[in-house]
């Protein structure tokens, strides 16, 4: 089927407590500019006029969702997240399974983190695109650009060593929106995390499944929001995306 026809729907992690930010409130909560990192990221995907519905997954203890303006947005949908992201995003899976996935399983979801609030429609219109020619799915990434090294485990901080340096042909940094059938995607995804398997983004419970996702190459701006040193940098990035 033409993927034009196809219904998409964007599904958000947004249940994690932030620890690397140490911040006194869950990292998506804090302020970047006017609104709040998760409201900047929920305006890019409900913006979008070919994601129907924007599913985020809280945590049980969010007491911050409700204040935001995009909490009432038609679109704009609610689960309980799980303890790791890929169980939160497995949860708003299960949620679509129940009324939104029809019989021909023609939905694709849309898995972009709360985290990154500097996501362009043209990064997604690109992603949106790439199932004509990746009908497996695909993931947004980014090609490394760094002499990468891996380090022998320190044993107290500050005392890191290089213990080899890795090939950088062909290593991408995988970034979000990740683009998958909802179907397979939930199959999979529940199949792997019900052996064990370390999921860390949704390509890698398809890689498991053995398909082996497209790479669309995406900014470079759009950061995670992991550290506190992040935010002033996604303040730039963002006040340069919305400047053009
Ligand atoms: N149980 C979890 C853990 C994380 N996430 C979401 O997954 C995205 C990427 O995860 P990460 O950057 O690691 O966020 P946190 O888990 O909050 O950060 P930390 O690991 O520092 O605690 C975030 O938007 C986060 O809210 C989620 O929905 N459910
Ligand atoms: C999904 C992801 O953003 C792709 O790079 C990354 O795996 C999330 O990792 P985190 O440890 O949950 O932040």
């Amino acid at each position: 089927m033409n993927s034009a026809k196809q219904s998409v729907v964007a599904i958000v992690p947004a249940a994690g407590i932030g620890a690397r930010m140490g911040a006194s409130i869950p990292k998506q909560y804090l302020m970047l500019g006017e609104q709040t990192i998760l409201a900047h990221t929920l305006d890019s995907l409900i913006s979008h006029p070919n994601i129907s519905k924007v599913i985020v997954a809280l945590h049980p203890e969010d007491e911050f969702f409700a204040n935001l303006s995009q909490a009432n947005h038609a679109k704009v949908m609610t689960v309980i997240g799980g303890n790791e992201r890929a169980d939160s995003v497995l949860a708003a899976l299960n949620e679509l399974s129940v009324n939104q996935v029809n019989a021909t399983g023609d939905t694709w979801a849309l898995v972009h983190d709360a985290a990154r609030p500097c996501l362009t429609q043209t990064d997604i219109d690109k992603l949106l695109q790439s199932r004509d020619h990746h009908p497996q799915g695909a993931i947004l990434a980014m090609p490394v650009r760094d002499t990468m090294k891996r380090s022998i485990v320190a044993k107290e901080a500050n005392s890191a060593q290089v213990a080899e340096t890795v090939c950088r042909d062909n290593l991408w940094h995988a970034l979000t929106p990740q683009l998958f059938p909802c179907q397979q995607l939930k199959n999979n995804l529940a199949a792997a995390l019900e052996q064990g398997v370390q999921i860390t983004d949704e390509a890698s419970a398809m890689e498991w499944a053995g398909v082996n996702p497209g790479l669309v190459s995406g900014r470079a701006d759009n950061i995670k929001v992991t550290h506190p040193d992040d935010l002033q940098l996604a303040k730039l990035f963002l006040a340069n995306i919305q400047s053009v």
